[in-house]
Formats: C-alpha cells, sequence, structure tokens
C-alpha cells in the first residue's frame, strides 16, 4: 500500500518504519527540515531501541522516504496517517490546532479517494470535527474516510510495542475504511477491535488513565508503607499475583512523567466535564501524582529544614529509562522546586534530551555519575537508568560531602546500603535507613 505519515515524532517515526517493515511503500512527512535531513541520512531523531537498524533497513530497501513536501505525498497515497502533536493547553484542554493544521493542509491537497487515519490521542468527538472540516473546506464526501486508530506504544519500546502491541483498535464508519485497514494490519498478530470512532478515541484516554491511576494508587500504598513498617516490593508483588490485578504497573516511585499520562489524564477530566461526568477518581490520581514527584523536597526539608547553599545531586532527567524524552519527568518539577528553595543543583543523564539546557540554564550538568556526586550533601535518583541501580556504593560514599540518597525509583539494595552506612530514603520500603 502506499502510506504517508505526517508527523515523524515518537509515534509518526515509529508508525512508518514499522509498515516500511511490512512491505507498505512509506513517505513520512515532517515540517521540521533539520529532523527530514537526518533521517534520510540514516541518523536516529530519537533514542528508541533498535531505531537506527530499523530504518538503515527500510532506507536501503527504499521502503521509507523522508519529506517535507506534504502536498505531492498526499496525492501519491492511498492512507494518510496523522501522527502529530496534541498538547495539553492551561485549562487542561486538548489543543488540537496541529490536526486542524495537517486537515487544511489534505484539503487543499487531496486529488482523489483517501483514507486519513488519525493516530494522535485526540479528543472524543474528534474524527467527527475532522469530517465536517474538510466539507467545510470544499472536499467531497466520496473522496474520504476517516478512521480513528490510536497508538499504545511505550517509549523506549515503540517498535516492539507496535509491532506485538496487545491490541489494535480501528473507530471506522465506512465498511471500505474498514476493510482497507483489516488488509493493511493483517500482517500483525495482533487482536484487532473494530468500532465506532468516538469509542476507539475514548479507549485511548481510558487505558492511560487506567494506568496512570494503578500508578498513583500503588504510590499511596508505599506512603503508609513507610509509615507502618511494611515494604512496598513484598506488598506489590503479592497483590499482583492476583491475576485480576495483574503485577504490571504496580512499581512504586516519585510518579509517571511523559508526554501523555500527565496530559491524557487531564484531557480525560476535561472531555468529562464538557459531558456533565466528574471524573472523581481520575482528578485524585493526578492529585496523587503532582504531590508524589515532590516527595524528594519534602524528605529534604524535613531532614535540612533550609536547603539553601545545598548542592543536590539529581541523578536522571528523563521521564523513566530507555528514552530521552524529558516531557514532564518528575525530575524537572524536583528541580525547579529545589532551585526555588536556593539549592545549587547537580544533574547527570548521559541520554537526555539537550532541551534540558534551555529549560535550567543554570544547573551544573555533568559528565559522569560520580563526577556529579562531589561535594552533594544528597543525591537523588528519579529515573530508573541501570547504570544508577549498579553505583559503587563505597565510591559514591567517598565523593559526596553527605552520604544521603533518596531513592525515588527503589533501585539499590537494601542491605548493601545498611553495609555501607548510608542515610537512605526510598519510597515504601521502611523509610530512612541509618539516619
Ligand atoms: N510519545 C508517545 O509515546 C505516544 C504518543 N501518542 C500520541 O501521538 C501523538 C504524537 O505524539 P509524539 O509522536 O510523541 O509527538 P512529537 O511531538 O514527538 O512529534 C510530532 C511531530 O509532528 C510534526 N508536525 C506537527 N505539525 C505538522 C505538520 N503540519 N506537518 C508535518 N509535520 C508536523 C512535528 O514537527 C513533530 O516532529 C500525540 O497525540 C500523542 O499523545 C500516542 C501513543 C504514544
Ligand atoms: O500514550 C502514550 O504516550 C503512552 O503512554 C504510556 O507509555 P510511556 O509514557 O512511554 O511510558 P510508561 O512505561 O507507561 O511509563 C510512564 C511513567 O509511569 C512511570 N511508572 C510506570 C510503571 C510503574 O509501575 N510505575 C511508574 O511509576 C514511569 O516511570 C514513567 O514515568 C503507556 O504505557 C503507553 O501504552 C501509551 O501509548
Amino acid at each position: 500500500m502506499n502510506i504517508c505519515v505526517i508527523g515523524a515524532g515518537y509515534v509518526g517515526l515509529i508508525t512508518s518504519l514499522c509498515f516500511a517493515k511490512q512491505g507498505n511503500r512509506v513517505i513520512c512527512v515532517d515540517k521540521d527540515i533539520e529532523k527530514v535531513d537526518k533521517l534520510n541520512k540514516g541518523i536516529p531523531t530519537i533514542f528508541e531501541e533498535n531505531l537506527e537498524e530499523l530504518l538503515n533497513e527500510c532506507l536501503t530497501s527504499k521502503t521509507i522516504f523522508f519529506t517535507k513536501d506534504i502536498h505531492q505525498t498526499i496525492r501519491d497515497s492511498d492512507v494518510i496517517f496523522i501522527a502529530v502533536g496534541t498538547p495539553e493547553m492551561d485549562n487542561w484542554d486538548v489543543d488540537i490546532s496541529q490536526v486542524t493544521e495537517v486537515i487544511n493542509q489534505i484539503s487543499y491537497s487531496i486529488n482523489d479517494y483517501k483514507i486519513i487515519v488519525n493516530k494522535s490521542t485526540v479528543p472524543v468527538g474528534t474524527q467527527k470535527y475532522v469530517k465536517e472540516l474538510l466539507i467545510r473546506n470544499g472536499v467531497s464526501k466520496d473522496k474520504f474516510d476517516i478512521v480513528s486508530n490510536p497508538e499504545f506504544l511505550r517509549e523506549g519500546k515503540a517498535i516492539y510495542d507496535f509491532l506485538n502491541g496487545d491490541r489494535i483498535v480501528i473507530g471506522y464508519d465506512s465498511e471500505k475504511a474498514k476493510m482497507v485497514m483489516e488488509k493493511l494490519y493483517s500482517t500483525f498478530n495482533t487482536k484487532v477491535v473494530f468500532t465506532q470512532p468516538e469509542a476507539a478515541e475514548l479507549i485511548k484516554y481510558a487505558s492511560n488513565a487506567f494506568l496512570a491511576t494503578k500508578i498513583s494508587f500503588i504510590n499511596e500504598i508505599a506512603n503508609l508503607c513507610n509509615k507502618v513498617g511494611a515494604n512496598i516490593e513484598t506488598v506489590a508483588y503479592a497483590i499482583g499475583l492476583d491475576k485480576r490485578i495483574s503485577p504490571e504497573f504496580l512499581k512504586a516511585g516519585i510518579g509517571y512523567g511523559g508526554s501523555c499520562f500527565p496530559k491524557d489524564t487531564k484531557a480525560l477530566v476535561k472531555i468529562g466535564e464538557k459531558n456533565e461526568c466528574d471524573f472523581k477518581i481520575v482528578n485524585s490520581a493526578i492529585k496523587v501524582n503532582e504531590e508524589q514527584r515532590l516527595l524528594p523536597v519534602k524528605v529534604l526539608l524535613d531532614k535540612y529544614k533550609s536547603l539553601k547553599g545545598k548542592v543536590i545531586t539529581i541523578l536522571g532527567l528523563t521521564f523513566k529509562a530507555g528514552t530521552n524524552d524529558i516531557r514532564e519527568s518528575p525530575s524537572l518539577f524536583i528541580i525547579e522546586e529545589l532551585l526555588k528553595q536556593g539549592t545549587i543543583i547537580k544533574a547527570y543523564d548521559s541520554e537526555a534530551s539537550p532541551e534540558i539546557k534551555q529549560i535550567f540554564p543554570n544547573i551544573i550538568y555533568c559528565h559522569s555519575l560520580y563526577d556529579s556526586l562531589i561535594d552533594s550533601h544528597c543525591a537523588v535518583i528519579c529515573t530508573d537508568w541501570e547504570e544508577f541501580s549498579t553505583i559503587d556504593l563505597s565510591m559514591l560514599k567517598k565523593k559526596m560531602k553527605n552520604p544521603m540518597i533518596i531513592d525515588g525509583r527503589n533501585l539499590l539494595d537494601l542491605e548493601e546500603v545498611k553495609k555501607n552506612n548510608l542515610q537512605y530514603y526510598s519510597v515504601g520500603r521502611g523509610n530512612w535507613i541509618n539516619y
């Protein structure tokens, strides 16, 4: 099939490459010319498992091409995927202006029948809105069908997830479009759910909100564990043995970040509001997360009372391991708050995207883990990078001014911590050790 994917970000790039690998001819369009140039040269624009190999495989087989020219690409394609950003607005609404812009561009370029597939996460009702917009722009009804096909990949495991997802969801209102989508996904060994567009749009928000709620729930249990002397790892393990609960997404820590859980939970609350449904549980999950991500600041203030002039090391800037993405990372909120308290911040993350330097130009970025610990009063582990779980604790002790760790991802072995006589706080594993 001739496929066009608009947007070469996390979702668009992976969608393009995975469809190209399945034997389709794919053109991926992005308005960022620097991205387009790099990708055509085989240089990955994001940090993602197996991306470089797949990109170069598809470039060599000429099944993929990247361009800025949306007009010609639309004309040459049978199926057009939209994978542009849908960021959060200050009032928790979803900003779908990038989708609108793409639809306006399609309206201008469309020459014959196209299936337009929305892969971006968009509010319920967007399929209908897009349809109406095309018609308002003068495109005749028989020239298009609109499908809603939300994406469930995780960053870091994006290629694997795209090809081996738990389900593919297709929201459609035309048999013709359904048949084409069925054919397109026929090579995937994944359960396909065909449904109405509104249901497809809602499935995406409900999935993310459920997972986010699960994390906030376990974090509240972890906070209680700290008070009563129970270990969250044992508690979560035992809860997760119940197949109805499942062991996934029960890892306690300093909360969820990323470009989706924070924005999609808020979007669902807003969609609910507009339909007179008060999402109390999701609202609470958001609130718990906002407090949880600042837990290290609270712990530090409890210990030091004033943090002015204290040197604090932040270990990990990305929102989780396996990605360079810093969007809504808990570490950003921690750094922001610690700077307000007058601390000196040293940060280390070997992969974090360089944009971090624009957000915090005045903190010290270290090139090595151990350098970041020199003269520090406390190291706060914010990301579950493997490098931090295998840290040499005796070396850490020598480097730091005060050997204290707040482990926001429960990475370190408690026995090792005790053996090294470190002051140590983790999330739900017994409050302070050696304090
Ligand atoms: N990042 C993730 O893991 C997942 C994201 N999603 C959803 O997928 C959508 C895209 O997310 P990301 O890929 O993370 O976004 P992103 O911000 O990484 O990429 C979006 C890309 O679209 C391009 N773009 C915007 N307007 C354009 C236009 N008119 N023409 C050509 N290119 C244009 C931008 O330059 C950018 O490269 C969002 O709705 C997000 O919620 C869904 C599942 C997973
Ligand atoms: O819509 C999206 O963008 C995507 O959002 C998440 O994927 P992602 O944000 O890449 O990462 P996750 O692995 O889900 O982790 C999200 C956050 O939750 C945190 N987390 C995760 C699991 C857990 O048990 N505990 C926990 O604190 C992680 O540290 C991270 O900050 C979903 O898992 C994907 O299915 C979805 O497609």
